[in-house]
């Protein structure tokens, strides 16, 4: 029997994680062994509706269920947690796009970065950096590494200081869109190590000073 039932009550569902099915002006909880066949109907876009094919009514949690096509779905008795590693690192590629403007910040930050690879035993051979004339141009070049093929993550890496103007948030907002979009578009993750600040002391302290080296702490996050 086909039934038909919204994106919304999917969401809202949280004990059965599956929604209720709406049959016949009745409302009741979907179970995922009710659940043949799920296959994608109409798109608009606040109903977003599927075609499920349902098997008779009882509800019963904690089994499986796959759909046809690519994706699919499980219910299971364990909650599963994915983390990456950073014990793992050999074989690991990474590339670091780092920007020239305020190149005495963004060489600290370089430093710390290459430190923290080494600490993780990741080997020179497998990095490779790249160097680019202001965060602006970070995302570009990011992606076009990414889309290599080559890394397993870009690591980017800038320093945006306040002026007088509003070209700061120009800059700051490009570079961090362009970061994003690097890493949604290649499908490399493109860490975010660009620091956007309101001073100078602010940089420093940042680059090595006394809040730590944010270049070390974004290539753990490559890592991981
Ligand atoms: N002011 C900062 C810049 N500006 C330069 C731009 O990033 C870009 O290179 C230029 O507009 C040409 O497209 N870059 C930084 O990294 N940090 C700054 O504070
Ligand atoms: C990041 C910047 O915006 C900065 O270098 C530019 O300074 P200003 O706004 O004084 O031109």
């Amino acid at each position: 029997m086909a039934l038909s039932v919204s994106i919304d009550s999917l969401l809202t569902n949280h004990q059965s994680q599956l929604g209720f099915v709406h049959h016949n002006g009745q409302s009741r909880p979907l179970g995922s062994n009710n659940i043949l066949h799920l296959q994608k109907a109409s798109k608009t876009p606040r109903s977003f509706s599927f075609l499920l094919s349902v098997q008779a009514s009882e509800i019963k949690p904690h089994v499986a269920v796959q759909s046809k096509g690519r994706s699919s779905f499980a219910q299971t008795a364990a909650v599963k947690h994915l983390t990456g590693s950073v014990i793992r690192t050999q074989g690991l590629r990474f590339a670091v796009v780092v920007a020239r403007f305020n190149e005495f910040i963004t060489k600290q930050l370089l430093e710390g970065a290459l430190g923290t690879f080494k600490n993780y035993s990741v080997q020179d051979e497998d990095i490779d950096v790249v160097w680019v004339p202001g965060s602006f141009e970070i995302g570009v070049v990011a992606d076009r590494l990414g889309k290599s093929g080559k890394y397993h993550a870009i690591l980017c890496i800038g320093a945006v200081i306040r002026g007088d103007t509003t070209h700061y948030d120009a800059v700051s907002n490009s570079a961090a869109s362009g970061v994003l979009s690097a890493g949604l578009s290649s499908g490399v993750p493109c860490i975010f190590g660009v620091l956007t600040c309101d001073n100078l002391d602010q940089a420093i302290n940042r680059a090595g000073g006394k809040s730590g080296n944010k270049g070390a702490e974004a290539a753990l996050t490559a890592v991981s």
